[in-house]
């Protein structure tokens, strides 16, 4: 992971790492933000209302085009101008350079962030079992599960009163005796972490001083989240230690460890199990494989991590948990992990059918700006979402923006890991009401409280064409849950007309034309 190593050293992460290691990143999230303000990393344009949150701000100049009666409720009309971005000017559509690779993990970090609660999925569950005879339990409510009443505490002090739709087949599995191994899929946000990490603390035998459990996370800032979550759970359990190995974590030459449970990444739990001999990996007695297709997919850890597998002993329980297995990444899971039960929770189709699409005719940057700018002084948004397709018209966007006194986050894939989550830390605390983004945020990061998800420029692929799964994922940022949501494309030029009747014919539904000049109009898809 790029960012973080680059920010090594520095005194942002030093700081943070130290209260990182307390255990808690969400605070340290809160610090990294602090402390990100304070040095005003380049490239950062994070705004508040007054524009004082060490964003760029343009000088204003021209006023924006008055809407049609009854324009009682007109954006505030001085807008800046900063230059429009000549790329993508004219047309929207256009397939400007490619930006924002991120990991999986990287992802997944994100959407951990960003989410506050448990995503109810009521898809069907598949499990496969290797030994048929075995019977196949489920478990309705925690108390099943004879857990130590301290555990049982923790859960429940934790807000969860019964188990997800994942954790009522997992947990019998992870807490059978003797041990099952268990290769479990089901999407981000239904309760994997609080499983396995229920599991961790479970099997823990407080009289015995080295570590038992290990769990692998792909990376440092997903190792402390898993940590977090293992000591809220563990809060009345003062008995049961953990350990973190990731990088700032130093061992004197020579030491032991005695703490029950070792979270950490791949090379640190190498170095400290294989080359120093901190601890011995014949006594795991239970191996955790979590975000498993990046830690075993030839692109990730699949080295170190193998490695670390073929360490532990044969009789050692071995938990793989992702969100996604390509179908590459479970045969090999399968192939190492001896007789699994394999778990698959059906992912709940993204669908547009409480989504209200509409497109707005635009020509140019400057008018698409207008667009956005009537719209919101015409109805209240809680919070939204614009994409748009190059972090150069993102942050020109950001910048008009916040210069004309909306509050406004901006992420965009040149900003460190760090950077991301405090920027959507941010955010889903409602710091800021409007996030503009690039493709950075369009898969698989769900932010609850948008209800607004504008496409600044329609999504496209290398060779122009309409990029309809982007669009579908962008869109489904909003409308989640049986709520209604609204998105809105805007729309300029040949180019980008032509895209957006692509994904009106892909997807077989209509989209409306929206006339932001007609503030009645806008008013109405507030209700419709
Ligand atoms: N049984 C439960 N009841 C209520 N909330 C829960 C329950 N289990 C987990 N949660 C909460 O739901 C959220 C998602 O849970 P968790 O992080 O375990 O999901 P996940 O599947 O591991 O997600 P990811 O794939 O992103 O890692 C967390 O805020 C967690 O505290």
């Amino acid at each position: 992971m790029r960012s973080t190593e680059a920010l090594e050293g520095t005194p942002v992460l030093n700081f943070a790492n130290t209260y990182c290691n307390a255990g808690s990143l969400r605070k340290a999230s809160t610090l990294y933000t602090e402390a990100i303000f304070r040095l005003q990393v380049g490239g950062l344009a994070l705004g508040s209302g007054d524009g004082s949150g060490g964003a760029k701000i343009p000088a204003p100049a021209a006023a924006p085009a008055p809407l049609r009666a009854p324009a009682a409720r007109t954006a505030t009309a001085a807008a800046a101008a900063a230059a429009a971005p000549a790329a993508a000017a004219g047309d929207g559509a256009a397939p400007a350079s490619s930006e924002d690779a991120y990991s999986a993990a990287e992802a997944s970090m994100l959407q951990k962030v960003i989410r506050t609660g448990l995503i109810t999925n009521k898809n069907d569950i598949e499990v496969q079992r290797a030994d048929p005879s075995s019977p196949l339990y489920s478990v309705k409510s925690f108390e099943a599960l004879n857990l130590r009443p301290e555990l049982l505490k923790g859960v429940y002090a934790m807000g969860f009163n019964a188990p997800s739709k994942i954790q009522e087949m997992a947990l019998p599995i992870l807490l059978a005796d003797p041990p099952q191994n268990l290769i479990a899929q089901s999407q981000s946000g239904t309760g994997k972490t609080a499983a396995f990490v229920l599991a961790m603390l479970s099997r823990v035998d407080i009289t015995k001083n080295y570590p038992q459990v290990l769990c692998l996370s792909p990376t440092y800032e997903l190792a402390l989240q898993t940590g977090d979550v293992a000591q809220r759970m563990a809060q009345y359990c003062p008995d049961i230690r953990i350990k973190y190995a990731v990088r700032g974590e130093e061992m004197a030459r020579g030491a032991k460890l005695d703490e029950h449970i070792i979270i950490g990444t791949p090379g640190k739990v190498l170095d400290w199990g294989i080359k120093f001999r901190f601890f011995d990996i014949k006594k795991i007695s239970v191996f955790v494989l979590d975000e498993a297709d990046v830690m075993i997919s030839l692109q990730g850890h699949q080295d170190q991590s193998i490695r670390i597998h073929k360490m532990v002993p044969k009789s050692c329980q071995m938990l793989f948990f992702s969100a996604t297995y390509n179908g590459e990444v479970m045969n090999f899971a399968e192939a190492i992990v001896s007789n699994p039960v394999i778990i698959k929770l059906k992912r709940e189709e993204e669908s547009l059918d409480n989504i209200k699409q509409y497109y707005v005719e635009c020509m140019s940057e400057e008018s698409k700006y207008q667009a956005i700018s009537n719209i919101y002084g015409v109805i209240t948004i809680g919070q939204a979402i614009i994409f748009c397709h190059t972090k150069r018209t993102a942050s020109w966007l950001a910048n008009k923006m916040i210069a004309d006194g909306h509050s406004v986050a901006l992420l965009s894939g040149e900003l460190t890991v760090e950077q991301r989550i405090s920027v959507l830390d941010r955010f889903r605390d409602g710091k800021e009401k409007i996030l503009i983004t690039t493709n950075v945020l369009s898969r698989g990061i769900d932010v609850e409280q948008v209800t607004i998800v504008v496409n600044f420029d329609l999504p496209v692929d290398q060779t122009g064409s309409a990029d309809c799964e982007t669009y579908l994922h962008r869109i489904g940022r909003t409308g989640r849950f049986g709520k209604a949501g609204i998105a809105i494309n805007l729309v300029d030029g040949r180019r980008s007309h032509a895209v957006l009747k692509q994904i009106i014919d892909h997807f077989g539904r209509k989209i409306n034309r929206l006339d932001v000049e007609d503030a009645d109009e806008i008013e109405r898809i507030n209700k419709d």
